[in-house]
């Protein structure tokens, strides 16, 4: 099984550490949600797995070699793609134009589209008349065109309504069941939790409930809490 592994990793800002000694474990095929209030730093640990910062301490590894050293491209090339927050769309092109960007064959892009059946109708479009729930599935669809192994996925919901993100939830999980493994980093803890396999809090920097089902932490209101509010 293809893993993608965090050991004692920290990840230094400015003055000093915004999230430390953090540990866990994407396996290929499932979804992890890492849940925690504003500023408790998953968004500083996602963009320290695609290397887009560097971390100050630990390892992060890929089937059990180390790829702290390698640049962000290579990590890409490895497979691990992260979509950070905001739309990163391009508005000006159609949808087919912004899948194409990774699908790169029409062949591959009628592949992508068997997942994402509600982009089919709108493939023309120009993306920047889409709503804001179907940019985020152009941005999901490209991402998943680039056949990544691990998926690192930043508060896809921001800006969304619960139920428009909701919509979002069965296409993640279908390309978790394609075989990606899924890092899901989500403001709205009950969602993604009712989607992901383990679950994890992190809350002022520091892990506060540990890597573990899902429905442990669904069903446990002081963890709730603390998913939301820290402490
Ligand atoms: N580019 C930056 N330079 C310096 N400090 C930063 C930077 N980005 C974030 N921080 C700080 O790092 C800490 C962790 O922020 P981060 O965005 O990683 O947390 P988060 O849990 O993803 O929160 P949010 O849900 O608000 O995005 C915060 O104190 C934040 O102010």
């Amino acid at each position: 099984m293809t893993e993608l592994r965090l050991s004692g990793v920290t990840v230094s800002r400015g003055a000093g550490p915004v999230v430390s000694d953090v540990d866990l474990v994407v396996r290929s095929g499932e979804i992890l949600a890492l849940v925690g209030p504003n500023g408790a730093g998953k968004s500083s640990l996602l963009e320290s797995v695609s290397g887009v910062i560097p971390h100050s301490a630990g390892d992060v590894a890929l089937d059990g070699s180390s790829i702290a050293k390698r640049s962000r491209v290579q990590r890409a090339r490895a497979g691990i793609a992260h979509i950070e927050q905001g739309r990163a769309i391009f508005p000006s092109l159609t949808v087919r134009e912004n899948i194409l960007l990774t699908a790169k064959t029409e062949t591959a892009l009628a592949e992508v589209l068997q997942s994402f059946p509600e982009l089919e109708k709108r493939i023309d479009a120009q993306s920047v008349l889409l709503s804001g729930g179907e940019q985020q599935m152009v941005v999901l669809a490209r991402a998943f065109a680039a056949k990544p192994r691990f998926l690192l996925i930043d508060e896809m919901s921001l800006g969304l309504a619960p139920v428009v993100f909701m919509r979002l939830l069965p296409v993640i999980q279908q390309i978790a069941e394609s075989g990606v493994g899924v890092l899901l980093v989500e403001q709205f803890t009950h969602l993604a939790l009712g989607v992901a396999d383990e679950a994890m809090v992190i809350a002022s920097g520091r892990v506060s409930h540990a890597q573990g089902p899902a429905a442990t932490l669904e069903q446990d209101p002081r963890l709730l809490r603390a998913a939301y509010l820290g402490g």
